[in-house]
């Protein structure tokens, strides 16, 4: 317990604790970003936190204040406000002991980037942001089957996924060029099999560590 304690009150101090790595995982519906954390946490220790999961958790919670919210963002594709999102974030951050995280699926829009701007950028060590870079009618395709397996998931459908695309064209592939052009985006060729796929973001990892 103490231990705990002192883990989160000294990251959020900043003191002379380090701050805890962060990649961001960005990329299509569909490029693969769930299979490929699942793949960097088993070879290398980091903790997945998808904003996707952490939303739609949020959104089943009884009683929740932004359930119906979270909800009909999802469904139409459009971006929860980042003070939700962020909030979650930070919070499965400081409950976990980890020191690394993946961050999976965010930032999405200019709104998430000025939020985490201002509330977290400076509390962690950006270490790359990892684009999974596949085309629209693959990503498509595998959404569609994810839906046909079972996924449960209210956006994996034709009409969600256009407006998915819509907003990832939009309002993500901005956030992708903006970190472009601080050199930190570490593209991967995602439609390729995922073992393949892998092959290369191991190769990005071991440069990271
Ligand atoms: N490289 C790949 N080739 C074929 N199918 C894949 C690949 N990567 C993931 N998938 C499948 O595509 C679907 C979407 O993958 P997922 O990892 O959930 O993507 P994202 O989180 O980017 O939406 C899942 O059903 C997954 O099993
Ligand atoms: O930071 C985020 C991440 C996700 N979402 C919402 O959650 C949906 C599903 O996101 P997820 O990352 O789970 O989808 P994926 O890209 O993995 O298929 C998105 O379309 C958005 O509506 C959001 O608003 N903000
Ligand atoms: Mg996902």
């Amino acid at each position: 317990m103490f231990i705990r304690f002192l883990s989160v009150s000294c990251r959020t101090a900043m003191s002379a604790c380090q701050k805890p790595k962060v990649v961001f995982v960005l990329g299509s519906p569909g490029a693969g970003k769930g299979t490929q954390c699942k793949n960097i946490v088993d070879e290398f220790g980091y903790v997945h936190l998808s904003a996707g999961d952490l939303l739609r958790e949020e959104r089943n919670k009884p009683g929740s204040q932004y359930g119906e919210l979270i909800e009909s963002h999802i469904r139409n594709g459009s971006i929860v406000p980042v003070a939700i999102t962020c909030s979650l974030i930070e919070k499965a951050m400081n409950d976990s002991p980890a020191n690394k995280f993946l961050i999976d699926g965010f930032p999405r829009n200019k709104e998430n980037l000025s939020g985490w701007a201002e509330s977290m950028a400076d509390k962690v060590d950006l270490q790359a942001v990892l684009f999974l870079d596949c085309p629209e009618e693959v990503s498509t395709k595998r959404c569609l089957d994810r839906g046909a397996q079972g996924s449960g998931r209210s956006d994996d459908n034709p009409e969600s996924l256009k407006k998915r695309f819509h907003t990832y064209m939009n309002d993500t592939m901005p956030i992708i060029e903006h970190y472009e052009k601080q050199s930190v985006v570490r593209k991967v060729d995602a439609e390729r099999s995922p073992a393949q796929v892998f092959e290369d973001i191991k190769d990005i990892f071991n440069a990271l560590q």
